[in-house]
């Protein structure tokens, strides 16, 4: 068995729009830049019709200095066309001067606000989404975006515009042979349509296996050790080859579409011009055209070759695009559609002039629950008065932590409302929420950041003192033994810590704000007995002020608490102190006691 999710069509995806749909929705963000764009595209525009001139100039040569034997009319010739050939060089170079700057910009913005966005989403919608999905689309689909932006975009336009131009050279250099030039025209317009059509999809299909094979990627390398505890490298690594070689497969099939434009697109063209030459040069030897004009004909032809044949790589790039953009915006959109303002339960307004944390009549079902699961909360009613500390108590996968994550509104109740000293939450602003609610989770998220930075995220402007202060309630004063004190760095989520030591910050964290309500999910699980009972004797202290909800497996953090609530069922079964619910619940003795609860769980 392996460790990866599900390849990830997980991530919820609308139909496919067209690819010029889908990359309208990119003017945005391409506003700001369009004034570069343009005068980029335009200068490519006059140095690729500049390019055209070379062959007139050609027929002239031919027709005028060499048919009348001017050395002097060639000399002048040639430097015509090297003026011409420079000019030509320079304004592609001024080109990508101009936009080189302003797109790198684009997508720098474009990043920032998938960032932002993402930061912004209800936690039910990162359940959902698996992180490669969102990994790749926030670095390689972006590349993409900027790639076709500075390169597909333009040139779609200067090719097309060269081919026209080009074509209207040909047909007045002489009408029969541009006919017999653009013969392929008719046939090459119906395979590109549905090359389009089998390429977006393809391409579709490989840039979400790159989503999910960066899934397996991150998650190989955040739960290596697990990996190596339970010796899975090698099944890891079979998933790994799995999904590359899926990715491959479409890749190639993606390669044979594209070869097989590229192949018609190539022979067509070169077909029509084998037949205007050997038509050409019978109309020369008929004296029925002049030899300047068939080099000036066919050299026009040549110079078309690159803009037709780069369509097929050009249409390749541009539909890839297109699925980047879906894919960009299938996550902007879930976000404006999903936010958790509006997802949020329309607040009743209703002020009850009653300080302390009430739950009442709570329900709350997990969006992705298959549809026969039960509710995970079934009602929930419960009080914790002012400067109470209640502890909540009930067998594995009971809810409790998932009832702690409706206060700070992680998740949204699917019916009832919490209220905090009398105001529903869901009439709150954010900011405001956070200030009041302080939460430590039993697996505590610690960032590649100091440890002082870690902590001082639960309240950015505290000072030293409360710095250190928090610190000594959370028994986190190991941190000065660091080798930089606590302005050392920790490694990637902590795991330079032990478990119990990254408990302790993430307490401290919880703490540091002096929050009026602090939820904490079993903060002590991790630490020994000895140290456990020094941060109980400090947090008695910071909970005899606050409003505090503790989840708790173990009698010795039970103490820590006034009273407690045993959660069975999806609802409160029993509140009490832990001496009264010993005595009068048999559910909560035997969770205290030892052996398995009544759902069967192991109480810890
Ligand atoms: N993101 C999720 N999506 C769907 N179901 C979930 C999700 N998270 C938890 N659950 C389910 O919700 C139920 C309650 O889980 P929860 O983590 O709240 O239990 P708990 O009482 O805190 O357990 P423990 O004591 O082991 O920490 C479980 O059945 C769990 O499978």
């Amino acid at each position: 068995m392996t460790v990866t999710r599900e390849p990830s069509s997980a991530a919820p995806r609308p139909g496919r729009h067209s690819a010029v749909r889908s990359l309208l929705r990119l003017w945005p963000y391409v506003r700001p830049v369009r004034g570069r764009l343009v005068v980029g595209a335009l200068s490519a525009v006059v140095a690729s019709c500049l390019g055209l001139l070379i062959p007139l100039t050609l027929k002239w040569i031919v027709d005028g200095p060499v048919a009348g034997h001017d050395p002097s009319g060639v000399w002048l010739g040639g430097l015509a066309l090297l003026v011409l050939g420079v000019a030509e060089a320079g304004l592609f170079g001024v080109r990508r001067m101009i936009v080189a700057g302003p797109l790198a910009r684009v997508e720098a913005d474009m990043r920032a606000a998938l960032y932002a966005r993402l930061q912004r989403l209800p936690v039910s919608f990162h359940d959902r989404w698996p992180s490669g999905q969102l990994l790749s689309r926030a670095t390689t689909d972006l590349m993409l975006l900027r790639i076709f932006l500075s390169f597909p975009l333009t040139f779609l336009l200067v090719n097309g515009v060269t081919i026209v131009v080009g074509c209207v050279i040909l047909l007045q250099q002489r009408w029969t042979l541009g006919l017999v030039l653009l013969a392929p025209v008719v046939p090459m317009v119906v395979l590109c349509s549905v090359f389009e059509e089998r390429y977006a999809r393809t391409a579709r299909k490989a840039q979400d296996q790159i989503g999910d094979l960066t899934t397996v990627v991150e998650e190989s390398v955040l739960g290596i050790r697990v990996i190596k505890g339970f010796g899975r490298h090698r099944g890891q690594e079979r998933a790994f080859r799995a999904l590359s070689w899926r990715l491959w497969e479409t890749e190639l099939r993606k390669a044979g579409l594209l070869g097989t434009l590229w192949a018609l697109i190539v022979i067509l063209p070169e077909l029509a011009i084998g037949a205007a030459l050997v038509l050409g040069v019978v109309e020369v030897g008929d004296g029925e055209l002049s030899a300047g004009t068939l080099v000036a004909f066919l050299s026009t032809a040549l110079a078309l070759r690159w803009p037709v044949e780069s369509i097929g790589f050009l249409l390749a790039i541009t539909n890839e695009s297109a699925t980047a953009t879906d894919r960009f915006f299938e996550v902007m959109d879930t976000a404006e559609a999903s936010a958790e303002d509006a997802a949020a339960p329309v607040s009743t307004g209703v002020r009850v002039k009653e300080p302390g944390l009430r739950l009442e009549g709570v329900w709350f079902r997990y969006p992705d629950a298959p549809a026969d699961a039960p509710p995970v909360l079934c009602g929930v009613d419960l009080r914790v008065r002012p400067g109470e500390t209640m502890a909540l108590v009930g067998a594995t996968g009971s809810g409790k932590t998932t009832l702690t994550a409706l206060v700070p509104r992680l998740h949204e109740p699917t019916a009832g409302r919490i209220v905090l000293d009398g105001r529903d939450i869901t009439g709150l602003s954010r900011e405001r929420l956070r200030e009041l609610v302080a939460v430590a989770f039993e697996e505590p998220t610690l960032f590649s950041a100091s440890a002082a930075e870690n902590v001082l995220m639960g309240a950015p402007d505290a000072g030293e003192e409360r710095l250190l202060a928090a610190l000594a309630v959370a028994q986190a004063e190991f941190v000065h033994e660091l080798p930089q004190g606590r302005r050392t760095r920790l490694g990637e989520q902590g795991l330079s810590l032990s478990g119990g030591q990254r408990q302790r910050l993430a307490l401290a964290r919880a703490v540091i704000g002096d929050p009026r309500f602090l939820v904490l999910d079993d903060p002590l699980s991790a630490l020994d007995v000895h140290t456990e009972a020094l941060v109980e004797a400090a947090l008695r202290e910071v909970l005899a002020t606050t409003t505090a909800l503790v989840v708790a497996h173990r009698p010795s953090t039970v103490l820590l608490a006034d009273r407690v609530a045993l959660l069975s069922r999806g609802r409160i079964a029993a509140v009490g102190t832990h001496h009264e619910l010993l005595h009068t619940n048999r559910e909560y003795a035997s969770l205290m006691s030892g052996p398995a609860g009544p759902e069967g769980g192991d109480p810890r």
